[in-house]
């Protein structure tokens, strides 16, 4: 990403990104298990700071509902997802930091797992109260190109009885892998067409960062 690049060469950067260290460890779970859990792979500071724009942002209503399926046929459905989102575009040194964060992971799993991802999205995610994501598979039909999920929590604090787990479960058996909280902080990734996953009903607002990385837009 060419954005990514630039930013990496101005120098800009206030927080410190993730040592090559915690990138192996990730590439590591991702090769042995095909997912990960981590509790400080991001600066506390930095998911602070993501917070803090995502509800900025959100209360200036820059969020939209979000969207089922591909362009030609998106739906609202109420029925399968109930969150809000804001597509990343690198408008603050903090999105800067986090794709830079992105871009770097990138790297090092084309480096060690050699999946050939070429592009990374990212979306803040808001569930208000009441809200959840059905079980679902992170690809339109088969053709997508999303080949990486990573989703990054902000929520302090978050407490059993709160609901709003990702529950992950096994794409070839369909049993249940792990329920994990939306903790602030904490930072899950899965191959992304080999995972099923759902968002549990949440009883209190939570706030992620939804991201993929991607091989090329395909035609078909
Ligand atoms: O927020 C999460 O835990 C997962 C979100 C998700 O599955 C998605 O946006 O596709
Ligand atoms: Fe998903």
């Amino acid at each position: 990403m060419s954005l990514n690049q630039d930013i990496a060469q101005s120098g800009a950067l206030a927080c410190a990104l993730p040592s090559q260290e915690w990138h192996e460890r990730m590439a590591d779970a991702l090769a042995r298990q095909g997912w990960g859990v981590f509790d400080d792979l991001i600066p506390l500071e930095l998911s602070a700071r993501l917070r803090q724009e995502a509800e900025f942002i959100y209360t200036e209503g820059g969020f939209s509902p979000a969207h089922i399926g591909r362009a030609e046929d998106r739906q609202l459905n109420d029925s399968v997802r109930r969150d809000w989102s804001c597509w990343l575009d690198g408008r603050s040194e903090t999105q800067q930091q986090f794709l830079l964060f992105l871009e770097n992971v990138r790297q090092v799993l084309n480096r060690t797992l050699f999946l050939g991802l070429q592009e990374v999205e990212a979306h803040y995610a808001v569930y208000e109260a009441q809200a959840y994501y059905r079980r679902h598979v992170d690809n339109f039909r088969g053709r997508s190109p999303r080949k990486v999920t990573l989703v990054h929590y902000l929520n302090p604090n978050w407490l059993p009885d709160e609901g709003g787990e990702l529950g992950l479960y096994d794409g070839g058996n369909g049993g249940l892998i792990a329920d994990i909280a939306p903790e602030m902080g904490r930072t899950v990734i899965f191959l992304s067409e080999d995972f099923p996953h759902e968002v549990r009903l949440t009883h209190r607002p939570r706030w992620s960062l939804a991201c993929w990385l991607r091989t090329n837009s395909s035609p078909f």
